[in-house]
């Protein structure tokens, strides 16, 4: 008979031989590769982790599942939004360094997936909180010893307004990304990808997905909904032919965790960008109408033509910036919706297959009909 130990069991049965017979180790915690090969085994095989932007609609998603396999979960948010046994939620601002060395004591694996709402669309935010805030997030984790950053980042930062089809992640990033939010995710992107430092102990990977969704989503699916009520989705952008990923939520947190748990430093993914989405490209037009079919609205029907509609769009989008002081109207059709709903943007996820065994874990169909099924309050009559 063979006795089998956990990845847990053996790092507490590590920290008790250390006890009892301490081994000579460096006090900087940063060389922890450079001591003994136990050491950095309890290390690697730490189930101690953190979620920064826990609260939201993708990091509440990565700590159920995380506390499933049986991790210990931290969630760091500006906000706490839920509560579930066996969370400690630590309320504060990424910017905040003393505030996230609390949250990062102990914790050796952090999952960075706080960022303001695209919608927003407020420069200094984003940078404060996505460049910045990522700049102290990186200099905390390194403070606190911890050895893993996985990044949420975005495929869009490739993305500047013209079609991508079966993008890579050797295309270039966008020099003119089409908002902020993507403009300073690039940045994000490049600062998390740089601190990965094998010497200094500090692995980091950018998960990069694509048009998430999925229950409890703040806004694929209720914007959708609000501009149907407001009977503006009659229309299609385009000819209603272009191709477009959308991930269902459960894929993503699944390219999250097992990119977390392929971080070694002897593995090919330390320092890299990385796709994940449901490698199932969809017309644009095709899902919307499922979602809005599936919740009791008409589908849209009538095609008009893309440049008029991208015109009209970033004709209001100026307008609104000239009256801002005057009067607040947010339009829905800003000219980054326009573009992501009539032209081509999918990518390949075949460097996540090849460097980390990815698969998509739940398809698109059965993911629409989780999500349809997740929103009784936003059917049509409701
Ligand atoms: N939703 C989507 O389609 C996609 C999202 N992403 C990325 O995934 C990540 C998660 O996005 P979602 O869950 O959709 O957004 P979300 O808005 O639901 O969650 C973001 C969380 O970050 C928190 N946060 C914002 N500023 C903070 C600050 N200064 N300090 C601490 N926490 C702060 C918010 O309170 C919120 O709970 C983001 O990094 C986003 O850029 C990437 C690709 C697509
Ligand atoms: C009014 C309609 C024409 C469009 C309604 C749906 C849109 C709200 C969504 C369609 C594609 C989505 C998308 C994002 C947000 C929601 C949509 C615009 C992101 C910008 C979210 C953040 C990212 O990193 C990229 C996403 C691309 C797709």
């Amino acid at each position: 008979s063979s006795v089998r130990l956990s990845p847990n069991s053996l790092a507490t049965l590590f920290r008790f031989l250390k006890e009892i017979f301490p081994v000579s180790s460096s006090s900087n915690r940063r060389n922890a590769f450079r001591i003994s090969s136990l050491e950095s085994f309890s290390a690697w095989s730490s189930k101690r982790c953190a979620v920064i932007g826990g609260s939201g609609f993708l990091g509440r998603h990565l700590v159920e599942k995380l506390l499933g396999k049986g991790y210990t979960v931290s969630v760091f948010d500006i906000r706490q939004s839920y509560e579930l046994p066996g969370v400690t939620f630590h309320q504060g601002d990424l910017c905040d360094k003393q505030a996230l060395l609390t949250a990062l004591q102990g914790v050796s694996l952090v999952f960075h997936c706080a960022s303001p709402a695209p919608a927003s669309d407020d420069k200094a935010l984003f940078q404060r909180v996505n460049i910045q805030g990522t700049h102290t997030v990186l200099q905390a984790c390194t403070e606190a010893g911890v050895q893993k950053v996985v990044l949420t980042s975005s495929a869009s930062v490739v993305f500047e307004g013209t079609d991508i089809k079966d993008g890579r992640e050797d295309l270039p990033y966008a020099k003119k990304p089409i908002d902020y939010y993507t403009e300073t995710k690039i940045e994000q992107e490049k600062l998390v990808l740089k601190a990965c430092d094998k010497e200094k102990g500090l692995l980091t990977v950018a998960i990069r997905p694509h048009g998430i969704f999925g229950p409890r989503d703040p806004q694929l699916v209720p914007i959708l909904v609000d501009t149907a009520r407001r009977g503006n989705m009659k229309f299609i952008i385009g000819d209603g032919s272009n191709l477009v990923d959308f991930t269902f939520v459960d894929n993503v947190v699944h390219g999250l965790i097992l990119s977390a748990e392929s971080l070694r430093p002897e593995s090919p993914i330390c320092g890299k960008a990385y796709h994940i989405t449901n490698d199932e490209p969809v017309r644009f037009w095709d899902f919307m109408s499922d979602i809005l079919v599936g919740l009791g609205y008409a589908a849209p029907r009538y095609n008009l033509p893309y440049t008029l509609v991208y015109g009209l769009a970033l004709l209001l989008w100026l307008l609104s910036l000239l009256l801002c002081p005057l009067v607040a109207f947010k339009p829905t059709f800003t000219p980054m919706r326009v573009a992501l709903a009539g032209k081509h943007h999918f990518y390949s996820c075949s460097r996540a297959k090849q460097d980390m065994g990815y698969k998509p874990v739940v398809g698109l169909k059965d993911g629409i009909r989780r999500t349809v099924e997740s929103y009784p309050h936003l059917r049509h009559g409701a």
